[in-house]
């Protein structure tokens, strides 16, 4: 069984963009959870494939028992994502991936899943600022926050609880530092 391998780091740090170019190079290889929501499914979408579609009295359940690495309301929603969801990927073959924050990467590490952690690092608080401005996805009051959310990460980070700390400066040669850790894990 392969372990999971988490991915944490500020907003704006570069997860998605490495991410996505291990998913181009290994398009079998690895997995996501599928998350699970209270809202309604939308036309096309099927149970257990983009989500895992519950009743709010069943999430609200889950959360009391513990079951949910991370959750959160969006616009009157639960979404959130089950440890039982990351077992899943894992029984399927694929190492599982998951980006979340402190606050999941606790949950993951108090949980059975026996994972390893990787930090995704900015160079500097500045190169982090103009990321996400330049992703131009961000309000300035979510720019404000998401700096603020950053200092935490980083801070936590120092702790020194995550296997391996990436500087995602050239973005080649972070992505390498990154497959190297990861293809090493699977051994
Ligand atoms: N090494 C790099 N050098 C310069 N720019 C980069 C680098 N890596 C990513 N970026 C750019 O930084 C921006 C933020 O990257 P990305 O969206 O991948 O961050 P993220 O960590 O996934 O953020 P979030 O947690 O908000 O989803 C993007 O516009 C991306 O193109």
């Amino acid at each position: 069984m392969s372990r999971p391998i988490v991915f944490s780091g500020p907003s704006g740090t570069g997860k998605s963009t490495l991410l996505k170019k291990l998913f181009a190079e290994f398009p079998d290889k690895f997995g996501f959870s599928v998350s699970s929501t209270t809202r309604s499914p939308r036309p096309g979408e099927v149970n257990g494939r983009e989500y895992n579609f519950v009743q709010v009295e069943q999430f609200q359940k889950m959360i009391q028992e513990g079951k949910f690495i991370e959750w959160a309301q969006f616009s009157g929603n639960y979404y959130g994502t089950a440890v039982d969801s990351v077992k899943k990927v894992i029984e399927s073959g694929k190492v599982c991936l998951l980006d979340i924050d402190m606050q999941g990467v606790k949950a993951v590490k108090s949980s059975d899943l026996n994972a390893r952690f990787l930090f995704i690092a900015p160079p500097s608080v500045e190169d982090l600022e103009s990321r996400l401005r330049g992703r131009g996805t961000e309000t300035e009051e979510s720019i404000s926050k998401r700096l603020a959310a950053a200092k935490g990460e980083m801070d936590f980070a120092s702790t020194g609880v995550h296997d391996k700390i990436i500087v995602n400066d050239d973005l080649n040669r972070a992505y390498d530092e990154m497959k190297q850790f990861i293809l090493a894990t699977e051994k």
